[in-house]
């Protein structure tokens, strides 16, 4: 298994272009499904992940090519309704498939994706919204059965916004017959994408981006050339990582709106940050000052950035109270961030108090999850001598070409096979 061995301690300098968005991808891909066509998707990251769902619909039968962040989706050829256990467990975001199955073909059965590293992360919202757009539910033997004729449009309320829950709906929708309104529907840029491209392609939507969605129903979705967003996340992880290394980079190709309280908050721990429509530039200051968070459902804090937060206010000058509030089990960090020498105190399980200690230790440590990964490289980056980082690919699901992206920075980083 790679690791990424980390020479820490110098400062990041220079230019750092980001990639498209996985979480913008993954249900872009899963939407090709819907379309009797071959649909092209641009500004794909290489990934893991996008690996992953590529396997997932040729399976299905669509023919897909990916070449130079370029897909293509061939979705005429589907001719499988059922997302097996070996490719859906790879990738929770593989149940995205569901809604646009059953609503092309009628009939979808789905290997149930299993909890993960940072929580139980059920799929109910999925399976209540579809059986209130008229499908039958049925789980058994670990596969979720859903089918129907054709989808009613239909009134649903999350009890939480989910992202993918609102993608997943969002597409069954399309297909509906009649009216479907999402309430209290997730708002992040990715389902603002998904909704822009789902409308290119011919379908109705109005609302995305706001708590309440509107779709009305079409009786086919036609191809479509989408670009992906940047990824806000792997633009927020850089950011970060600039100011912890006391850095000066310039982060191009991003969307500064995306990121807003990301931007409010590293300001608050004493960064200076400049933005321009598509570049932020980031330069860290000597001291960081500690800055408390609240992960939320979008605009508010990223669950996404709270494990590159949590390392940055590991040396920070006061303490920080970091709050998880999206994921039950999302701090397995901060135990190793602990064996590097972080002072931090989980009081409660969502609850992390980080008293800021004047340095950071190099030392071998173990990634749990994509995001925990990239907290143990901000933590690398910032400690003296000689940080090895295992199971990284957790770090390969989601972030393109890292380790050669934080080298042309400045840093001393390189992967061990
Ligand atoms: C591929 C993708 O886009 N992944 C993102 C997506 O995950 P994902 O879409 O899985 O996360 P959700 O937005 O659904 O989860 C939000 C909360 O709702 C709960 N929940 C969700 C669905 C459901 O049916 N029942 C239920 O209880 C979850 O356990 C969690 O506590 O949003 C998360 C929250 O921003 C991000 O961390 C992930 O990176
Ligand atoms: C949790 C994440 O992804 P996924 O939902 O694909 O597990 C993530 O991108 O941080």
């Amino acid at each position: 298994m790679d690791k990424i061995q980390i020479n820490g301690g110098r400062k990041l300098k220079g230019e750092v272009t980001i990639s498209g968005a996985k979480n913008a991808a993954l249900p872009l891909i899963a939407s090709a499904i819907l379309v009797d066509g071959t649909c092209e998707f641009f500004n794909v990251p290489h990934l893991m992940d996008i690996k992953s769902i590529k396997l997932l619909l040729e399976d299905l039968g669509a023919r897909c090519t990916f070449d130079d962040h370029v897909m293509t989706v061939d979705g005429s050829g589907i001719h499988k309704i059922e997302a097996e256990y070996d490719l859906v467990r790879k990738m929770r975001a593989s149940i995205l498939v569901l809604g646009p199955l059953v609503a092309r073909f009628g009939h979808a059965k789905v290997s149930m994706p299993g909890g993960c590293a940072i929580g139980a992360r059920p799929v109910n919202m999925h399976l209540t919204g579809l059986e209130a757009l008229g499908a039958n539910i049925h789980i058994d033997h670990g596969y979720i059965e859903a089918r129907a004729d054709r989808l009613i449009g239909s009134d649903i309320y999350f009890d939480t916004p989910t992202v993918t829950g609102t993608e997943n709906l969002m597409m069954a929708a399309t297909l509906a017959k009649g009216q479907t309104v999402l309430r209290n529907a997730a708002r992040e840029p990715e389902i603002v994408c998904l909704a822009d491209a789902l409308n290119d392609m011919g379908a109705h939507i109005s609302g995305a981006g706001s708590p309440m969605i509107t779709i009305d129903g079409v009786d086919k979705l036609l191809p479509a050339k989408v670009t992906v967003i940047p990824d806000r996340i792997e633009t927020g992880t850089f950011m970060v990582a600039a100011a912890a290394t006391q850095g000066d980079v310039r982060v191009t190709g991003c969307n500064p709106d995306h990121i807003g309280g990301m931007i409010s908050k590293l300001k608050a721990t004493g960064a200076q940050i400049e933005t321009r429509p598509d570049e932020i530039r980031v330069r860290g200051g000597e001291t960081v000052k500690s800055v408390d968070i609240k992960t939320l459902p979008y605009p508010g804090f990223p669950t996404d950035m709270q494990a590159q937060f949590m390392a940055l206010m590991c040396t920070a000058r006061g303490t920080s109270m970091i709050h998880e509030s999206i994921f039950e089990n999302r701090f397995i960090h901060a135990n190793e961030l602990m064996r590097m020498g972080a002072d931090i105190t989980l009081s409660q399980a969502n609850l992390a108090m980080v008293r800021g200690v004047p340095e950071l230790q190099a030392a071998p440590v173990m990634a749990s999850d994509l995001r925990a990964s990239a907290s143990l490289v901000i933590a690398g980056l910032m400690a003296k001598g000689t940080t090895v980082i295992s199971r990284v690919y957790h770090m390969d699901r989601g972030y393109e070409a890292m380790e050669e992206k934080f080298s042309a920075l400045g840093a001393d980083m390189k992967r061990i096979k």
